[in-house]
């Protein structure tokens, strides 16, 4: 990521605004938001799949889920920030079980970087699929969007629900209606 040039240019944005970009409250601005950049986009550098660690199993051949992992990420359209939880699904293929972490981990990178909630989970989904080789995946995302609230249409705690399913779960009716059923379980 290049520092150098968040710093410049977020100097400018406060200069086009109206600011003084050399003000005590705004001078170490530019220099704080190329180090949060750094953090909350770090997903444009990292990839999802050299996070993947297969356990040589094959003990089951049912549904693991791992419900309500949180994330922040970013809307592309206007970089106001999206947060909510992902809720995966997924039916190991024999010999290839994923460290539970390793989807919390896959999440968070999807989520750092400009993105659409359906391509969150689109990306979620096609790593479990090819990557990994599941049999079955599928999520479940529930998201509040920053530029729904705060501007705009301003509809402050409108929640957007999107789903994407895969393999076993797109072909077969039967499997897709008990996924989505445990992975829209409320909280306990
Ligand atoms: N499908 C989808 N749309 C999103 C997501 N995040 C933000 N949006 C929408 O992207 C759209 C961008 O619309 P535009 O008309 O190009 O931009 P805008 O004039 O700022 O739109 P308003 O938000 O309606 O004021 C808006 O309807 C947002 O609500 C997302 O993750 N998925
Ligand atoms: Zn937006």
């Amino acid at each position: 990521m290049d520092k150098e040039r968040i710093r410049f240019a977020v100097r400018e944005l406060l200069i086009a605004i109206g600011e003084d970009p050399d003000r005590e409250g705004l001078k170490e601005t530019p220099e704080r938001i190329s180090n949060m950049y750094s953090e909350i986009f770090a997903g444009l550098e990292t990839s999802p799949q050299s996070v993947l660690k297969y356990f040589g199993e094959s003990c089951t051949e049912e549904m693991v889920v791992v419900k309500d992992i949180p994330f922040y990420s970013m809307c592309e359209h206007h970089l106001l920030p999206f947060y909510g939880t992902a809720s995966i699904c997924y039916i190991p293929a024999p010999g290839r079980l994923l460290g539970l972490s390793k989807l919390a981990r896959v999440v968070d990178i999807c989520a750092k970087k400009p993105q659409l909630q359906e391509r969150l989970g689109a990306e979620i989904v096609n790593i479990l699929e090819n990557d990994a080789q599941a049999i079955g995946a599928a999520i479940l995302i529930k998201a509040e969007h920053l530029c729904m609230n705060m501007r705009g249409i301003r509809k402050p705690g409108t929640k957007t629900v999107t789903t994407c399913f895969a393999g076993i779960f797109k072909t077969d009716d039967k499997a897709r209606k008990e996924a989505l059923q445990l992975l829209s379980l409320e909280k306990d």
